[in-house]
């Protein structure tokens, strides 16, 4: 009889690895194939060396197969720490972040929140989690309680836009306890792993990071939120998917600035999340105007009003125009958004949020 992938599967399912457990309960197994007696297949989600040293002994449990004639396992250079690993490493390390997602049927609620919103944009750079982050310290200077997701997972730009760098705790090695910066309830991928490991994440592995930022956090951990704002990375891919497949997404907001080329990119993002049922809360126009301090002279780097008319094009809300504005960037880079002060840009923010919960939709 040929062999099988079933069989492979329960070879390593029955072989116990150091470090504990086998490399199937604990997710390491990766791009598994066999052909012709040849095994082949990737090691991946622990630390290097740990599954450097598991490998020896799946090698040769694979090999005592009587059909199989070669085995290669590849870990691969510089794989991501702080994955997989026993309950009890995990719960001296934090719960291991990333890995292939957990089975589910259907949309599900996310406890301890009443409404998500999406912060999403087609093209990357104008400002999305800007607006996401300001928009979430207006909303909480309305009264609102309110979670901000930074699943930015390439880009995750709102630890520091927000002024909060500290590893979330876990007190269980499971449950993923969020930080609290301005009022509002954070949690970011970029909190959880250092800076160069979730770029060479692949679909599956953020499929399972943004079901665990949804489900492992315990988003009430400050009192139940009125909406968790999450900030999307741009475009329209995995992450986007995974979003609007596992949990019951009250709308989506969209960012872009009046530049054709992002509002050519603004319109996929659009299409995608009205193909998925997601209704469309509104647009956004980022670095619309440019008033210069010295002069006053209005300039519009980057066009203007180009999301209004798109909106109108579309049938959908228009919910206002943000200016280009130094202390706007600085604010953000300072870690307090300016939405956290006084002035016209707070006003402009304040205004969005009221918007928002005029229209009932927070
Ligand atoms: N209205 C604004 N005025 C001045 N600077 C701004 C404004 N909006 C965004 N910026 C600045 O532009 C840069 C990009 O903004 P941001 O990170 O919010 O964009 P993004 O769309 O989330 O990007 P990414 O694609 O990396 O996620 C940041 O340095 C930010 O401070």
């Amino acid at each position: 009889m040929a062999l099988s992938k079933e069989t492979v599967l329960a070879t390593l399912q029955s072989v116990e690895v150091p470090g504990g457990g086998t490399a199937i309960s604990r997710d390491l197994v990766r791009a598994l194939a066999v052909q012709d007696g040849v095994v082949r297949f990737v090691l991946e989600g622990a630390p290097q060396p740990e599954l450097e040293a598991m490998r020896p002994t799946l090698e040769t449990a694979i090999k005592a197969l009587p059909e199989v004639t070669s085995v290669t396992v590849v870990v691969p250079a510089g794989a991501p720490r702080g994955f997989g690993g026993t309950a009890q490493q995990s719960q001296q390390r934090g719960p291991a972040i990333g890995g292939h997602p957990k089975p589910q049927q259907g949309p599900q609620k996310v406890p301890g929140v009443k409404k998500i919103i999406a912060v999403g944009s087609g093209k990357g750079g104008v400002g999305k989690s800007t607006v996401a982050s300001n928009l979430a310290v207006a909303l909480t200077r309305a009264g609102k309680k309110v979670g901000l997701l930074d699943a930015d997972i390439y880009g995750p730009s709102l630890p520091r836009m927000m002024g909060a760098s500290k590893r979330p705790a876990s007190p269980d090695g499971q449950t993923i306890l969020p930080l609290q910066a301005h009022g509002v309830t954070l949690m970011s991928v970029g909190l959880m792993l250092k800076e160069s490991e979730a770029v060479i994440w692949r679909g599956p592995m953020l499929m399972g990071a943004m079901q665990q930022m949804l489900f492992q956090v315990k988003w009430d951990e400050y009192g139940p939120l009125d909406v968790l704002l999450i900030d999307l990375p741009p475009g329209t891919g995995d992450v986007q998917l995974t979003l609007c497949q596992k949990t019951e997404l009250d709308g989506a907001i969209i960012v872009s600035t009046p530049q054709d080329v992002a509002l050519l990119d603004a319109k996929k993002a659009i299409d995608m999340f009205q193909r998925l049922k997601t209704p469309i809360h509104g647009l956004v126009e980022n670095m619309s105007s440019y008033v210069c301090p010295n002069c006053g002279h209005e300039a519009h780097l980057f066009g203007h009003g180009g999301v209004a008319a798109e909106a109108k094009a579309l049938g959908l809300p228009f919910l206002g125009a943000l200016p280009v504005d130094l202390d706007v960037r600085l604010a953000g880079d300072a870690g307090t958004p300016i939405a956290a002060s006084e002035g016209p840009a707070a006003e402009g923010y304040a205004a969005l949020a009221q918007g928002l919960v005029d229209r009932d939709l927070i």
